[in-house]
């Protein structure tokens, strides 16, 4: 199976307030079209981990593959241009920006690359939009739509620029049971209409069942 990601005997220490090795010979997989979680308690390690497989952390040993090519010790400028263009991410808070529009949200990291016309990004937006259900939406300010519809805006834009995976830091960690439920089956749909790759750091067990594998991280370390 063509892996989308690979990790080799990742580790990372903190040193303050004292020395600290947070993270223990991570060495996994994400094939293409995989839909894989992380569980683990509070403290395991996998925020951690999932800032370096986004490439926002460069401080630590091992290897990181995307696509099959060494992102390991690449410039940060390279760093932030493969991140944009090749990683989406979805965090528990949504972050948008309140006084833009949905549309204009969306079309952000976009406009960031560069390498479309505005006439262009608008039209990928739209259609980032219907795809999720909620281009009605397009034109509303960011600050005036639902938790729910916030989070899928969310995921509009981390899927703008065409991303080989989508990371998610307890995405629905914020959202009721109906909303979660929601950004599930958008995960699924991701995945088995776009062979899209995913992977999700949750504390839902239900979540995580239904997911095709899941990473169970204790200590630093993957333990199944
Ligand atoms: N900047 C830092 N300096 C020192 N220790 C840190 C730092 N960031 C995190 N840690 C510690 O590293 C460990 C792993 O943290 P991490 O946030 O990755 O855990 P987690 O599994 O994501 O937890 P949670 O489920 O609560 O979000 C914790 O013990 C945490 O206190």
């Amino acid at each position: 199976m063509d892996l989308v990601l690979e990790t080799k005997n990742i580790n990372k220490h903190f040193y303050k307030p004292k020395d600290f090795h947070v993270l223990k010979d991570i060495s996994f997989g994400i094939g293409k079209g995989e839909f894989a979680s992380i569980m683990g308690k509070s403290g395991s390690g996998k925020s951690t981990l999932l800032y370096i497989l986004s490439t926002m952390d460069t401080d630590y040993t091992g290897e990181l593959y995307l696509n099959g090519e060494l992102i390991t010790g690449k410039s940060h400028q390279e760093l932030s241009r493969i991140r944009n263009e090749r990683i989406g991410f979805v965090f528990q808070f949504h972050y948008l920006l309140s006084e833009f529009s949905v549309l204009e949200n969306v079309m952000l990291p976009a406009k960031k690359l560069a390498k479309k016309s505005h006439a262009e990004i608008e039209h990928d937006g739209i259609e980032k939009l219907k795809m999720l259900h909620i281009e009605h939406l397009a034109q509303q300010r960011a600050s005036r739509i639902s938790g729910g519809e916030k989070q899928r805006v969310a995921i509009a834009r981390a899927l703008i620029n065409d991303p080989t995976i989508l990371m998610g830091d307890e995405p629905t960690g914020n959202l009721d049971s109906h909303n979660s439920e929601n950004v599930f089956s958008i995960f699924k749909r991701l995945k088995e209409e776009q062979g899209l790759s995913l992977l999700v750091v949750t504390h839902d067990e239900d979540f995580a069942k239904r997911t095709d594998r899941t990473i169970q991280m204790e200590d630093g370390r993957i333990i199944g």
